[in-house]
């Protein structure tokens, strides 16, 4: 049997980096996606012993025989809830990964095998496997990948474990159940934390329930929001890392405790009210205009937040100059120090601004998509291997 498991990245409308530090925050799944295909050896006659990551779009292929990983690794933890990877086990999967020299230029990428191997060997052992990742989300630019990369990896491990109850003869996607979607999501939180170091768990929530949600501690609302939100994405593809950012945010609220503790409050206010907003009637284009002059107000009040956190870049700066040309409110979103870029396009914004909006960012190097949001979760796909 092998499983497909599919899941989305997200854009983060209002809340980042505050949200790690308890503030609320609202995010929302976008139509780009991480697919994760995995295949466990039944027949140890066919086997070759080994496991196997092929990682699609960067064509690199990783492999381990399951006797080394087995002298390394702990190995199979089912009993819930799912384990912290131990500092040592850390240290042994570095080993690991080391051995199978990743080219310098895709150094970032250590992180994610290591969460692989981890979360492989929890959940199914020392089995030989072969998983095959694809994305086609950009990695390290605020979209999520990390998370849709933990959460799509999760899902494949759970489909073909005892822990999920799918119907392995149902042809095409289909979801979890909700208690199910709850387990893949603690599961890839403990991958996020090995990518991220201390993350809120809003990128793993968002990319397993999809839609658009409110987040903060660990529990989310879901939002439905009763007005179009488009939004178009620019990636300044300016790479940059999550974990050393989050650091870095929280190294300044360690210097100065109690302005960081009013940024943060702040930033709460502006999710809940950016919530409010997108929830509320909007019958008329009269009302959708206003309520949209309202968020990119509470946009634009975020970026000032965020820049007060050390987490904007010179590239951001010139994305916020050049859409407010057109009169058009942006902000970072996800990790910041680069990656993406969110500006509300109104809905009633013609079509021939958009094109020159993106004409001239795209004009300084930047790449522009406009992305669905609110979108389903994370889904699965059975086939019977030959
Ligand atoms: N498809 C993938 N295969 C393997 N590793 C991946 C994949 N996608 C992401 N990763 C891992 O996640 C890292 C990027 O995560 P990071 O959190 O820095 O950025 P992001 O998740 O894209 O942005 P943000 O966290 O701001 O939304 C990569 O360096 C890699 O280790
Ligand atoms: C920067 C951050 O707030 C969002 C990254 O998409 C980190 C997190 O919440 O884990
Ligand atoms: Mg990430």
């Amino acid at each position: 049997m092998e499983v497909r498991a599919r899941a989305p990245g997200k854009i983060i409308l209002s809340g980042e980096h505050a949200v790690v530090h308890g503030s609320t925050a609202v995010a929302a799944s976008i139509d780009l996606y991480t697919e994760a295909s995995l295949k466990i050896s039944t027949d140890s006659d066919w086997s070759d012993g080994l496991l196997k990551l092929h990682l699609k779009d960067l064509g690199l292929q990783f492999s381990w025989p399951t006797e080394k990983i087995k002298e390394a690794l702990p190995g199979p933890c089912i009993p819930l809830p799912p384990p912290t990877c131990s500092l040592e086990s850390m240290k042994s999967l570095a080993f690991l990964v080391e051995d199978q020299n990743i080219p310098e230029a895709n150094f970032g990428l250590a992180a994610g095998v290591s969460t692989f191997l981890w979360l492989y060997t929890s959940v199914h052992g020392f089995k030989p496997a072969t998983a095959i990742v694809t994305s086609s989300l950009p990695f390290g630019a605020g979209l999520g990948s990390s998370a849709a990369f933990c959460v799509a990896v999760s899902a494949s491990l759970l489909a073909l474990s005892d822990l999920v109850n799918l119907d392995q003869n149902k042809k095409g996607w289909q979801p979890f159940q909700e208690n199910e979607l709850e387990l893949v999501n603690k599961w890839a939180f403990e991958g996020e934390k090995m990518i991220h170091g201390k993350p809120s768990g809003i990128d793993n929530t968002v990319s397993t329930f999809g839609n658009m949600i409110m987040f903060k501690s660990g529990q989310l609302t879901l939002i439905k929001p009763s007005m179009p939100l488009r939004m178009l994405i620019t990636n300044t593809k300016v790479g940059r890392n999550t974990k050393a950012l989050v650091a870095s945010v929280s190294e300044r609220t360690m210097r100065h405790p109690e302005a960081m503790a009013s940024v943060f409050t702040a930033v709460d206010s502006i999710s809940k009210e950016l919530s409010t907003i997108v929830q509320s009637p909007a019958p008329d284009d009269l009302t959708v205009t206003e309520n949209e002059e309202k968020l990119q107000e509470l946009m634009e009040m975020n970026q000032g937040l965020l820049q007060s956190m050390g987490v904007s870049h010179t590239t951001i700066e010139t994305v916020l100059r050049t859409t407010l040309k057109y009169k058009l409110a942006s902000k970072l979103t996800g990790a910041g120090g680069g990656g993406c870029v969110l500006t509300l396009l109104p809905a009633l914004l013609a079509g021939t601004i958009v094109d020159k909006v993106i004409t001239e960012l795209e004009s300084c190097g930047f790449q522009c998509l406009i992305a669905e949001i609110g979108g389903k979760g994370v889904e699965v796909s059975f086939s019977s291997s030959s």
